[in-house]
């Protein structure tokens, strides 16, 4: 692996007598998307204000873009974004005039100024607005405005907490896809989501914290294998074909679990050896089925999964 963006060893921060994150090792590489997911209050917040120097850890170290957080604070902050929820343009301004005051705040010439909000209202898509108020943006046009300050500075790592909430489908959709090329380019991204969608499509890594732990990482494949295999899902007309359909199947040595008020019945399917011998167990008892989806485990089965091992660990 290149020498990472993000390395952090040891870390733990504790709120008095609240325990916030324990003992969390990571390495983010460049150009790598970082998803990071958790309950409220799992820690997600405090991992990325200690890398964002906005608190300090109580515990172990970490180090962005090759400065330590505790030592170096000021260097860090010249190397990464913020972008998230909250967007933060002025909405009296214009979208162009927006990028020239953050760009001049932080130190451009009035001339790099301009051309550097021109070079990013090209890349966000926001040529045709750059001189309308901000306030007159739909939210799509107004996270992609909150992206593009963002990167102002040319950060060699961005941080964004939810990019996409709040926004419709398609924006999101082309959210992601700037992300993405940001990603291509080299930029280090850590994604905060409650999105797992957005995680899995985004996020080449995930973490999952839980009560400061992290209980999990992995590619989202990775994550997904964790849970379990395939299944399918097959829907009948009535319940009593439904009951009928499951005993089949047990005969047959499967596990299904029937839901006979929705007449639907799933069952785990590894290979599709396993969908042919549940089509014929059906088929031997004459019973016929409305329709077969096969479905992938999701990131939310992994989550899931994941938070109910960690109640009953409690
Ligand atoms: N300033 C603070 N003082 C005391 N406790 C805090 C403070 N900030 C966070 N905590 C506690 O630390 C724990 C982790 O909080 P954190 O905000 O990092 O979680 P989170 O995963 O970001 O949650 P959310 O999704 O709700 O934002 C929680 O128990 C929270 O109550």
């Amino acid at each position: 692996m290149q020498r990472p963006r993000i390395s952090v060893v040891g870390l733990g921060k504790s709120y008095g007598p609240v325990t916030a994150l324990v003992d969390v090792n990571l390495a983010v590489g460049p150009g790598t998307i970082l998803g990071i997911l958790g309950h409220n209050g799992a820690g997600k917040t405090t991992l990325v204000d200690i890398l964002a120097t906005r608190t300090l850890p109580t515990s172990g170290t970490a180090t962005v873009c090759g400065f330590d957080v505790v030592e170096a604070g000021h260097l860090v902050r010249k190397c990464i974004g913020m972008s998230g929820q909250f967007v933060a343009v002025d909405e009296t301004l214009s979208g162009r005039a927006n990028l020239i005051l953050i760009a001049r705040l932080l130190g451009a010439g009035a001339r790099r100024a301009a051309a550097r909000a021109d070079e990013l209202i090209e890349m966000f898509d926001l040529v045709q607005a750059a001189k309308r108020k901000a306030a007159t943006y739909s939210g799509g046009m107004k996270r992609r405005l909150d992206l593009a300050a963002s990167l102002l500075g040319k950060p060699d790592v961005l941080f964004l907490d939810e990019p996409t909430t709040g926004l419709d489908p398609i924006s999101r959709s082309e959210l992601w896809g700037f992300v993405e090329q940001l990603a291509a380019n080299g930029t280090s991204v850590v994604l905060t989501t409650q999105y797992l969608d957005e995680a899995d499509r985004l996020a080449r890594d995930i973490i999952v914290l839980a009560g400061g732990h992290i209980v999990a990482r992995g590619t989202p494949a990775e994550l997904k294998a964790r849970v379990g295999t395939r299944s399918a899902k097959v829907t009948f007309a009535d319940p009593f074909t439904t009951r009928r359909a499951a005993d089949a199947l047990m005969f047959a040595g499967m596990a299904p679990l029937a839901d006979e008020p929705l007449c639907a019945i799933t069952v785990p399917v590894a290979t599709g050896r396993e969908i042919s011998a549940l089509v014929r167990a059906l088929d031997t008892w004459s019973v016929i089925p409305l329709d077969l989806t096969v479905t992938e485990p999701t990131l939310d089965d992994v989550y899931i999964a994941l938070h109910r091992a960690a109640k009953s660990a409690v």
